[in-house]
């Protein structure tokens, strides 16, 4: 029987390191942000002193017996969570938590006159609307004429790069520099650490039968040029069916629900010249079913995908390919553990039901699959940076 791997699960208390500071830093910048995007009530502001309270200094809360998913979290680790530090358990499931008391805190679940106010909105429009959001789309244009290959090629990396449009992660780096660019990567070490897109290629050959499900992450200037590179692959008979999974309420700032899958396709057809196209092939395409938005319940879990329940599983079984977008979809999908960066990558993913694939921007701890060499030229370039910083990516396949 094959060993099968197993390292130290990411947990939050250790002060300095990286998902310390989310918890610390991070978390109640959130709520300072989300404060101020809404004229929210007293009853509102309270909840919120009381969740900026809790996640510093105090233990984690249980769900109001009346809340809609309470059975839901028990099942995912609540009974054994209430009343423990924040810092002491698992960082993926802290995390989680916290967006979801979070919601409760606004209102979002209701009843009431808040239910469904997405409280990250403000934020995810404003980049949606944003001028580099233009510009992004103007260079398409010059895509057009491009042979395939090439122009597959520039899209598969636009949605990966993309993956760096993440407004949580912003507020944690804005005090370095949030800008940076792929060009950051030093001349000795490579922006992509791990690049698969080969055996992805060849998963998606241009017959036509083939589905693609793109466990998506990002709203925003992440999910336009994702919904790009699935347009392309549909109208290159890449793929015939598309199924994008999205979360099914806010989450980790700015994770894209169906309301912004509406908002990025309506962005592309009221925009001029390539953009448009896309955006009318993207608009028939769910019109006629090629395209699907899929929102599981397991997408917003604080577990690893190695947990997933069977019908998750069942899906994923019948795709052609599984992509997932990000890093926090990187971090469940190989387990949130500090694996020693050359563990490969297969092995850590070999419960998955069919090819996988990950596209992710390095925004955490957790990288597998890398080789020696270029994990030791990262170290000597950057230290731990090249880890945390967004500034280096990799496209990862298991299965093919
Ligand atoms: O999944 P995404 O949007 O690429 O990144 C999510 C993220 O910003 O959130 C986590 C910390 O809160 C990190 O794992 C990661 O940097």
């Amino acid at each position: 029987m094959p060993e099968i791997p197993t390292a130290p699960v990411l947990l939050g208390g250790e002060p300095g390191s990286f998902p310390h500071s989310v918890l610390a830093e991070r978390h109640p910048a959130i709520i300072r942000q989300v404060r101020e995007a809404f004229p929210y009530g007293p009853e509102q502001h309270r909840a919120l002193d009381a969740l900026l309270e809790s996640c510093t200094e105090g233990v984690i809360e249980p769900l109001p017996v009346d809340a809609h998913d309470r059975d839901r979290w028990t099942a995912w680790g609540l009974a054994g969570y209430a009343g423990r530090c924040w810092f002491d358990v698992p960082w993926l499931w802290s995390e989680s938590y916290f967006y979801r008391l979070l919601l409760e805190a606004v209102g979002y679940f209701g009843p009431g006159p808040w239910q469904g106010i997405d409280p990250f909105r403000p934020a995810k429009l404003a980049e949606l609307d944003a001028q580099d959001t233009d510009e992004e789309l103007a260079a398409l244009d010059a895509l057009e004429g491009v042979p395939d290959a090439e122009r597959s090629a520039a899209l598969l990396h636009g949605s990966l790069w993309g993956n760096r449009a993440d407004l949580g992660f912003r507020l944690s780096a804005a005090s370095t520099d949030a800008r940076a660019t792929a060009a950051d990567a030093t001349q000795d070490t490579p922006g992509l650490v791990a690049d698969d897109s080969e055996a992805l290629w060849s998963l998606l050959p241009p017959s036509g039968t083939g589905t693609l499900c793109l466990v998506a992450d990002n709203a925003g200037r992440e999910l336009v040029p994702d919904l790009l590179l699935v347009a392309d692959l549909l109208d290159h008979g890449r793929a015939a069916q598309v199924v994008l999974h999205v979360k099914p309420y806010p989450y980790y700032v700015s994770d894209a629900t169906t309301a912004d899958v509406v908002d990025a396709v309506r962005r592309l057809t009221a925009a001029p010249g390539a953009a448009h196209g896309y955006g009318r092939r993207l608009w028939s395409a769910m019109a006629d079913g090629r395209l699907t938005v899929r929102a599981h319940p397991f997408s917003c879990a604080p577990l690893p995908y190695a947990e997933m329940p069977g019908d998750l599983r069942e899906e994923f079984a019948t795709g052609t390919l599984t992509v997932f977008k990000g890093d926090l979809n990187y971090r469940r999908l190989v387990g949130d553990r500090l694996w020693p960066p050359t563990t490969s990558f297969a092995d850590v993913t070999a419960y998955f039901p069919g090819p996988v694939a990950a596209l992710r921007t390095l925004k955490s701890e957790v990288v597998t699959g890398l080789d020696a060499r270029t994990e030791a030229a990262l170290d000597t370039a950057e230290d731990r940076r090249w880890r945390t910083g967004g500034t280096h990516a990799l496209i990862q396949v298991a299965g093919a």
